[in-house]
């Protein structure tokens, strides 16, 4: 049975398939026009039944939020039967696996990682944001080994801002908050602090602070708060990771006090820096010039229909021209006009 025409087929060349998580597929494809890699991650509308509402929440959020560490969303394409999100290219694969083929991660390196982890999730919480999810499977390498944060699925906006209370109980167990399990109301931003505990001490442990296979074992452990602490870690990391899982989410770090905590900012003048890299107000001339001639606008009509951020094949096309440019390639759409 030949695949079923989809519009995808218009804009993308789809390849193999990378990766498949509970309700999505996701395939590595290339832009047609730029010829960039992308991944392009399936989801069947009938399967996703009651979790649709999660993948409009994700869409939602992954358009707003743009950061050097989040994982970059480019278009989005729905027929009647699917919905398709396109993606930047991520493949050093998860955070997760590159541990376990490492057993543990020496100081430095887990340094640099939590650095770029902190930043992002520092970056969606002044955007409104709690990711909620945090974990090493939901965190990606692109090809220059810097990490990119995904699956927005279970974040949550607050409508009465980062100060309103939450109280679905969502996230994988190991990695949540003692007040989330508990059930009782919390604040996303400190649940996400706990769930980055979790993730320090992952990275240079190689194994979980808190695990049981009964889960109601998990949860005592994780409501105690008593971690082991093995003895290849530095005073100053177990200081970290001992602020970060307090139990008690008032006595917890929280993140702008993260950003400057001494073992972060270890040979660094000051503290880290987590504000995004990216600005969608300036479109970038090279990218205009470029598409106005292809799509034969002029460049104020060009830059008019980018600022709409349709999240259709313009927006793509200018994302993944600047990424282009970025990475220096030149900036050049490949088909002719
Ligand atoms: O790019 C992704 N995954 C990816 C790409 C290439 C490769 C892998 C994963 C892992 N095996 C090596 C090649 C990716 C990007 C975004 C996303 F939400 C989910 C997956």
């Amino acid at each position: 049975m030949p695949t079923p025409y989809t519009p995808i087929q218009d804009y993308y060349q789809l390849r193999h398939t990378i990766g498949s998580g509970g309700f999505a597929k996701v395939k590595l494809a290339h832009h047609i026009l730029t010829g960039e890699k992308v991944a392009v991650k399936i989801m069947d509308k009938a399967a996703l039944g009651p979790d649709l509402p999660r993948v409009q929440i994700e869409i939602e959020a992954m358009k707003t939020l743009t950061h050097q560490h989040v994982c970059k969303l480019y278009q989005v394409l729905e027929t009647d039967t699917k919905i398709f999100m396109v993606l930047e290219y991520c493949p050093g694969g998860e955070l997760f696996d590159y541990i376990v083929a490492k057993d543990r991660l020496p100081e430095e390196e887990a340094r640099v990682f939590f650095r770029q982890i902190v930043s992002a999730v520092a970056y969606i919480h002044t955007e409104g944001y709690a990711h909620r999810d945090l974990k090493p499977e939901n965190l990606l390498l692109d090809e220059a080994h810097n990490l990119k944060l995904i699956d927005f699925g279970l974040c949550a906006k607050p409508k009465g801002g980062m100060d309103h209370q939450l109280s679905t109980c969502c996230g994988s167990p190991a990695y949540a908050a003692p007040e989330l399990i508990q059930g009782d109301e919390y604040l996303g931003a400190e649940a996400d602090v706990w769930s980055m505990g979790v993730l320090l001490y992952a990275l240079m442990c190689g194994f979980l602070p808190f695990d049981d296979d009964n889960v109601g074992a998990l949860y005592r452990k994780i409501r105690k708060g008593q971690y082991e602490i093995p003895d290849w870690l530095s005073p100053q990391s177990v200081d970290l990771i001992n602020v970060m899982l307090q139990v008690n989410p008032k006595l917890r770090i929280n993140v702008k006090e993260l950003l400057c905590h001494p073992w972060l900012t270890e040979g660094l003048a000051e503290p880290i820096d987590y504000r995004t890299k990216y600005n969608n107000n300036n479109i970038d001339e090279d990218c205009i010039t470029e598409m106005s001639i292809h799509f034969k606008k002029s460049k104020n009509t060009m830059i008019n229909i980018i600022k709409d951020w349709k999240y259709d094949d313009t927006t793509a096309t200018y994302f993944l021209l600047l990424n282009k440019k970025r990475r220096g390639k030149p900036c050049r759409i490949l088909v002719p006009p």
